[in-house]
């Protein structure tokens, strides 16, 4: 019999799911990078519809656990599961084919292109016919509208001009243009590392409102996040990493951020089922 506490400290959210039933699993999942242990047999789940946060103190192994589930690394044993089968992510370049976009700290945005060539980097359109197959040509005004669709569609007003060069953006917009980029073109699930760690109050909160919308188109997104309040107010669930491992996951609802903090810590301990 558990107590109420234990209850609490377990809680219904740390179950492992069956694969066949989440847009991502990831089961025992080991990195190690000469003697450090970047991941120490991580499981994780990610469900239809939800922001699943990933917390953790620096080095817990966060971005490592995000790599190794997306190609950016290749984990030493372990398996991950998108959509219930198993893949084995080889590159980013792979996990993109798949449907997943992932957001890094360090923007992967070219400074110099405007708006719709950022949007469409790497995945530019060719005009019809022979315009395009023959003689290569750019579908630019295609891609501009489709750019300023994306961003209006993400309640993104602040961009007006998608002519305007991603430099002369403020931090906000630059970030909001990535962020546009990978829920247009993601059909898995969207990934978020710190997205808001460089940014103003006024710049944070359309992350947090992009991150929203993201979630009612009916994309899963993964909030990398060392900010308390971000996380508390837009996941669904919080998974816990700390040395190389899972501390816990928890909700919102069941924790406060205050004991997110003490479980992140190592000051409490969350007793699993
Ligand atoms: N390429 C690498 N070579 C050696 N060690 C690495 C490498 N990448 C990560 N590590 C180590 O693995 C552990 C987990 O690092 P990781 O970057 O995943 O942590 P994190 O939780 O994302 O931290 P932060 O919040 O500081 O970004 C750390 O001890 C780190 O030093």
């Amino acid at each position: 019999m558990s107590s109420p506490t234990d209850e609490k400290y377990r809680g219904p959210a740390g179950d492992l799911a069956d694969p066949s039933t989440t847009v991502l699993s990831a089961r025992k999942l080991i990195k190690t990078f000469g003697r450090v242990i970047g991941l120490d047999g991580v499981d994780v789940d990610l469900f239809p519809g939800e922001v699943l946060a990933i917390i953790g103190d620096n080095g817990a192994g966060k971005s490592t656990l995000i790599k190794a589930m997306t190609g950016a690394l290749i984990p030493d044993s372990g398996q991950v599961f998108v959509d219930g089968q198993e893949v084995s992510f080889r590159s980013p370049q792979d996990a993109r084919s798949a449907g997943i976009e992932t957001v890094y700290q360090t923007l992967a945005v070219a400074p110099a292109l405007d708006i719709s060539a950022n949007m469409f980097l790497g995945r530019e359109r060719r005009r019809p016919g022979v315009l395009g197959s023959v003689f290569r040509m750019l579908d630019k005004k295609g891609m501009k509208a489709d750019a300023g669709t994306s961003m209006a569609n993400l309640g993104i007003a602040t961009v007006q001009n998608m002519d305007q060069a991603v430099e002369t953006l403020s931090g906000g917009q630059r970030q909001a243009v990535a962020v546009a980029r990978a829920a247009t073109f993601a059909t898995k699930f969207v990934v978020l590392d710190e997205p808001t760690a460089a940014l103003g109050v006024k710049e944070t909160r359309q992350v947090l409102n992009l991150i929203n919308q993201i979630k009612e188109k009916g994309l899963p997104v993964i909030l990398i996040s060392h900010n308390m309040p971000n996380v508390f107010e837009v996941a669904d669930r919080i998974h816990i990493a700390r040395l190389g491992g899972v501390a816990g996951v928890i909700t919102p609802q069941s924790h406060t951020p205050t004991e997110a903090v003490a479980i992140m810590t190592g000051a409490t301990t969350l007793e699993r089922g």
